[in-house]
């Protein structure tokens, strides 16, 4: 018989029905942090650990190239990705990245972002309440433009901002409304590349949009128009997907209103341990998936080559092992003791210059560490809401969005 038609069960539906509770479930009941299923018709491994990352993010052993399910990879990333590349062609196209997003561009999108968010909060005001996950989307939108020399109109962000929340949004149901939103959004960066390239419009010097539009991939030619405009998206999108993690940063401080005082008073050591803290304990990726390279075992359990391998990303920032109580939201907890390079993996784990690790982590932390000492000095009501949050849907958030009232 067939490897890739074993008969275990497949688990696609509780997968679909449990959503962030299903690999941690799996594991809970299993000897070993380590879990033999099946999904998508196919036979799957699913590891966590610091040393399962560094075994999931060794290309001798995981291949990403069409281990990407088709909805996901044609809503949220774009079939050209970076994401989807191994080896030399990947490390040619992460080549665009790694520059642009490396740690001294941070203070240039938080800038941005900040200055954004300013202009906005008086709008705001002006109105009885605001849902935060939709204007933070906006002004991470603006902010995330503007950085990376992408023009776009003032009247244009609210728009361009839910086609960015809808692409994240269908990463896991993509339907019409999600694809219309990517459609659009490619067909506009594409239009923007080919005027850029024409000349008729000018690319800031050193900018995102100047570096994709003449980067040269592996074999020495030019990305094609589709291609630098999904790359582009690739930047603007996840800018924008920060939102999730701003409407939890709030219902963090709701919840826990006596982190206010250090953030607010400008405490720059708790804004860091507090920004991780909240990228560790909400949930936002569930887990990554490549394909094994070879026959592969993991702890005695085995999977083909061309089976899956899962990394339990929300399994393992929520391992009692690794982070002790770690369904309680406790910040000072990375106080002293720094999270691990694999320890700590909600924007994916390993070496980012080589592996597929976000290049946007050290972006991500600097916008929300300056957003919540924002948040923190705001003065606002929390209304009465639905401030549950699902974890059979993902990506999930507050189920009301953040509702705030009477901003000022
Ligand atoms: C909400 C915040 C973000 C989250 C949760 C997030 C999460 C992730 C994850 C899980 C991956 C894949 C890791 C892997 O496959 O091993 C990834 C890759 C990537 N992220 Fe982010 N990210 C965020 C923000 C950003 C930002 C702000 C940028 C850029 C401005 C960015 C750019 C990228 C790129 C280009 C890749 C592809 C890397 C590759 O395949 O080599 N991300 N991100």
């Amino acid at each position: 018989m067939d490897v890739l038609s074993r008969p275990v069960i497949d688990r696609t539906l509780p997968l679909l029905t449990e959503g962030y509770a299903w690999l941690p479930n799996r594991m809970r009941d299993s000897s070993g942090p380590v879990v033999r299923t099946r999904i998508l018709g196919r036979p799957a491994l699913a590891l966590r650990g610091p040393e399962a990352v560094r075994f999931f993010y060794d290309e001798r052993n995981v291949h990403r190239h069409r281990a990407i399910p088709e909805p996901v990879l044609g809503t949220l990333f774009g079939r050209e990705a970076v994401h989807n590349l191994d080896g030399a062609a990947h490390r040619a196209r992460k080549a665009v990245f790694l520059p642009l997003l490396a740690p001294e561009r941070v203070a240039g999108l938080v800038e941005e972002v900040t200055a954004a968010w300013d202009e906005a909060v008086p709008a705001w005001s002006r109105r009885c309440a605001v849902v935060l996950f939709d204007e933070a989307a906006v002004v991470l939108t603006r902010g995330g433009h503007r950085w990376a020399g992408v023009p776009l109109a003032d009247g244009d962000a609210p728009a361009t901002a839910r086609d960015m929340i809808a692409m994240v949004d269908g990463f896991a149901s993509a339907g019409p409304r999600h694809l219309r939103a990517r459609g659009r959004q490619e067909d506009r960066l594409t239009r923007l590349v080919r005027e850029v390239r024409a000349g008729t419009v000018t690319a800031p010097e050193g900018s995102v949009l100047a570096r994709v539009c003449g980067h040269r991939d592996a074999d020495g030619e030019l990305l094609d128009e589709k291609t630098a405009a999904v790359e582009l998206l690739n930047v603007v999108r996840p800018a924008a997907a920060v939102a999730w993690f701003v409407a939890f940063l709030a219902h963090a401080l709701h919840r826990h209103p006596e982190h206010r005082v250090p953030l607010g008073d400008g405490d720059a050591a708790f804004a860091t341990v507090f920004t991780h803290e909240v990228r560790r304990f909400y949930p936002f990726v569930p887990f990554l998936g490549g394909l094994a390279a070879r026959d592969l075992m993991w702890r005695g359990e085995w999977v083909p080559a061309g089976g899956l391998v899962l990394l339990d990303v929300y399994g393992q920032n929520h391992d009692e092992l690794l982070w002790g109580d770690p369904y309680a939201f406790r910040p000072r907890r990375f106080l002293g003791r720094p999270a691990g390079r694999d320890e700590l993996i909600p924007q994916g784990g390993g070496d980012p210059a080589t592996g597929h690790r976000c290049p946007g982590e050290g972006l991500t932390v600097g916008v929300l560490e300056a957003l919540a000492a924002r948040l923190a000095r705001m003065e606002y009501t929390v209304p009465e809401q639905n401030l549950t949050i699902p974890l059979h849907r993902v990506p999930t958030r507050p189920r009301s969005g953040l509702l705030m009232a009477d901003v000022r």
